[in-house]
């Protein structure tokens, strides 16, 4: 799979030829220097833009070949997004945020779920604040909980410990980890804290739009091909 951008002069490579495959519930982390493509691939895999070729497959499906209402459901569905700059709705409350992709997907309200999920954040004294009177790292920890409610089969997110300390980054990690233990979930995370994760199943390493495990080019396939 690959991405170029832009056009003649302008053109960017930002992905070559990237292919690999992520197993259900592996727990994968994504690293590579500052423009190397780790957010495009991301972005990739998150169905929000299309490889320039090539395709990406999952649970068997073939994206490429969906139209955008398919796209939609098959994220609302499958998919959990936690981004750094992912914004919440400043006029809601951070208990309303939470609950708002269970409502987009159809799924049944459950307060309590939500409530859990901001407990575990550390936020539970903040659930009806609302979004706009939370701190940078507070938002964060929402957009966490949010991108968590629906137990989405795979979890994109960049940079998810990216504006905390590292006490709350700790917990963080764990709250991931026991997830995806739990629910058998996908994590697939852009990250540069490499040392806040310890232990997980893959590291991917991106470097001039190419990927690799170890120092081996990555060769497996699936999800991005
Ligand atoms: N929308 C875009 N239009 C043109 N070029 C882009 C676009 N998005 C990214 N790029 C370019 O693609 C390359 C990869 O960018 P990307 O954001 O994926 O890197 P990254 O590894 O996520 O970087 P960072 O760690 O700084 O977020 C860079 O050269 C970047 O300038």
């Amino acid at each position: 799979m690959s991405k170029i951008y832009g056009e003649a002069d302008n053109r960017v490579k930002a992905l070559d030829d990237v292919s690999f495959s992520i197993k259900q519930g592996e727990f994968v982390l994504i690293v590579g220097s500052s423009g190397s493509g780790k957010s495009t691939l991301l972005n990739m895999i998150g169905l929000l833009d299309h490889p320039t070729n090539g395709k990406i497959a999952i649970d068997g499906i073939d994206t490429t070949t969906l139209n955008d209402d398919k796209i939609s459901s098959f994220r609302n569905k499958k998919l959990g997004f936690i981004f750094q700059f992912s914004n919440l709705l400043t006029d809601l409350s951070v208990l309303e945020n939470v609950l708002l992709p269970l409502q987009i997907a159809g799924n049944n309200t459950s307060e309590k779920d939500a409530i859990d999920l901001l407990r575990a954040v550390g936020l539970e004294d903040q659930i009806h604040k609302r979004a706009n009177k939370i701190s940078g790292g507070q938002a964060q920890r929402v957009a966490i909980a949010r991108g968590l409610i629906n137990k989405p089969s795979i979890v994109l997110a960049d940079e998810p410990t990216g504006n905390l300390d590292s006490v709350t980054s700790g917990t963080i990690v764990q709250l991931m980890k026991s997830m995806a233990k739990k629910l058998n979930q996908t994590f697939i995370i852009v990250t540069h804290d490499r040392e806040h994760f310890g232990d997980v199943d893959r590291v991917i390493t991106i470097k001039d739009g190419k990927a690799f495990e170890g120092d081996q080019p990555s060769q497996m396939e699936i999800i991005a091909k």
